[in-house]
């Protein structure tokens, strides 16, 4: 028994990639192309390599064209040597060259895991696989790791009549497995009656609690549309069974999932005879198709929404004259002052954010955002103010409120709220900055102030910044989100303030210089 009750490759991460090899059907029920979409409706990542070109439909099968083997190895090798093969789903095989192509590709490459579907006749009666192959595909079925025969297609390779009851079902999948060595998926869809069982035996005795039968039970759905049921179960059952390795907890997920699929065949309306189930019906019915918001559409939103107070920025009196270089030298120190003033406690706001912030990455980024802060105020009084002028100067209203604004989000400890309200120092400022020092030269007046915020190391901490909001706001739910834009929209008017206040609020009296 080549099977082992554990995942056949513990190591992978993300979607597990399944190979199926089949035959095609053109309008999508059954073969290829129900493989592919199992696989996908089940989490993994569908390949396929295509053994036979079925022109057939609904109705049934009206021909076959097996392309040449040495091309079938070629598709085979091209995936192979490329693709790291979690698990394989075998279909038609349709001849005897292509079943001996197919376990000459197996027994070099050695996929983790095989799933059989011994695929002989269709249920329209059509013959997918040359009688005289029957032999060579025997040979294969050791290969496997388990094999998933419908009711006719276990007689053949008991070499006995098909079984008229669930017990005799079992009974004969116990003597296939016994024969072939190989687990054996017996499934009760061909009886009557109002249930449809599936059962997972293994005549060596190593599934759990050394149990030979393990049953699924299930019921039947009466519906016309079972097209490419026994395809779809044994690509979903490679799917789930390599990205679990608990065989019995996938086997009874897939069930689950399929009968959920052939519950919605009918709602397709595909094909005048058996059409086929519906894949991805349980997807699409649990929001399925919703797609999800990228974090960066949150934030061009509310830059959007702040237009009018980036408009009042850029065409506030001192950032005009700022750029210009016309700006009164008293109006710009007074301004540095409050910027030193603000930069202490914004230091203290975004040590708050690296305090609480859920990765490591984000709270180093914040903390340097702190320092970064902190290492600005000292800047200023070696380039331009000293320290007791700071002191001496008291905080305007707007510095007040602005630090208010901040220091109360600190206080409520909201980590998105806190870094979306910290924002616009980073983005208007970079935004201002970038407009400003455009107008900068050798001998500007405030050229090494305006170089600052239009640097690319201050212009990389704003992307990460609003990545970070970005990727806040699109983890957040709605009323979360609600405060975050409050507090990012509020901040951004105090920032205008901030900037309006040298030429405006220092006029007033009992807060002027
Ligand atoms: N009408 C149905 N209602 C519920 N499950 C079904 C129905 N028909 C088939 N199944 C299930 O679909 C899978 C494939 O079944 P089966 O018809 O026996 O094989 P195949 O499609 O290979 O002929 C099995 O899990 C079986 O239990
Ligand atoms: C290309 C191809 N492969 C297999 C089948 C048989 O499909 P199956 O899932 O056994 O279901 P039915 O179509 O027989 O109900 C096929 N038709 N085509």
């Amino acid at each position: 028994m080549s099977a082992e009750v554990s995942n056949p490759n513990p190591e992978a991460s993300g979607p597990v990639r399944v190979l199926s090899i089949a035959g095609t059907d053109p309008t999508g029920g059954a073969g290829i192309q129900a493989d592919l979409k199992s696989i996908a409706a089940n989490g993994g990542f569908g390949m396929a390599v295509v053994t036979a070109l079925v022109a057939q439909n609904t109705r049934g099968v009206r021909s076959v064209h097996v392309p040449p083997v040495a091309f079938l190895r070629e598709q085979l090798d091209a995936v192979s040597d490329d693709v790291v093969i979690d698990a394989v789903k075998i279909g038609m095989l349709g001849d005897a060259e292509v079943i001996d192509t197919v376990t000459r590709w197996l027994d070099e490459v050695r996929p983790p895991l095989v799933v059989l579907d011994p695929v002989m006749i269709a249920t329209s009666g059509d013959r997918l696989l040359a009688a005289e192959a029957e032999t060579a595909l025997r040979g294969l079925l050791s290969r496997a790791h388990l094999i998933t025969p419908n009711i006719p297609e276990l007689a053949i390779l008991a070499e006995e009549p098909a079984a008229t009851t669930w017990p005799g079902v079992l009974e004969q999948a116990l003597r296939v497995s016994e024969r072939y060595a190989v687990r054996v998926l017996a499934k009760g869809g061909h009886l009557e009656g109002a249930h449809a069982p599936d059962a997972l035996v293994d005549a060596s005795g190593t599934l759990p609690e050394r149990a030979r039968v393990v049953e699924f039970s299930g019921v039947r759905i009466h519906t016309e549309n079972t097209h490419g049921t026994g395809c779809s179960l044994s690509a979903a059952l490679a799917t789930r069974i390599a990205a679990d390795g608990d065989w019995l907890a996938a086997i009874a997920e897939v069930k689950r999932w399929l009968t959920e699929s052939i519950t919605h065949a009918d709602s397709l309306h595909v094909g005048e005879g058996h059409g086929p189930i519906s894949h991805f019906a349980g997807l699409w019915s649990r929001g399925g198709l919703a797609t999800e918001r990228a974090a960066g559409e949150y934030l061009e939103d509310w830059w959007q929404a702040i237009a009018p107070i980036r408009h009042r920025a850029n065409t506030l009196p001192f950032v005009e004259q700022l750029g210009a270089g016309t700006l009164d030298r008293d109006a710009f120190t007074w301004y540095l002052a409050q910027d030193a003033l603000y930069l202490r406690d914004y230091s203290r706001v975004l040590a708050e954010a690296s305090k609480l912030a859920p990765t490591p990455e984000e709270q180093a980024f914040w903390a340097a955002g702190a320092n970064g802060a902190i290492a600005a105020e000292l800047q200023l009084h070696q380039g331009w103010l000293p320290e007791d002028e700071v002191f001496s100067t008291p905080p305007a209203p707007t510095t007040i409120a602005y630090v208010d604004h901040l220091l109360a989000a600190a206080a409520r400890g909201e980590y998105a709220v806190i870094i979306a309200a910290v924002l616009p120092c980073y983005w208007l400022y970079q935004d201002i900055g970038t407009r400003l020092v455009a107008q900068s030269h050798p001998e500007h007046p405030y050229a090494s102030w305006l170089e600052t915020y239009a640097d690319e190391v201050f212009a990389r901490s704003t992307r990460s910044a609003i990545g970070y909001v970005g990727e806040a706001v699109r983890r957040a739910d709605p009323e979360t989100r609600a405060r975050m834009f409050e507090a990012f929209e509020r901040a951004s008017a105090h920032e205008v303030a901030f900037f309006a206040a040298p030429l405006e609020a220092r006029a007033v009296p009992g807060h002027a210089e």
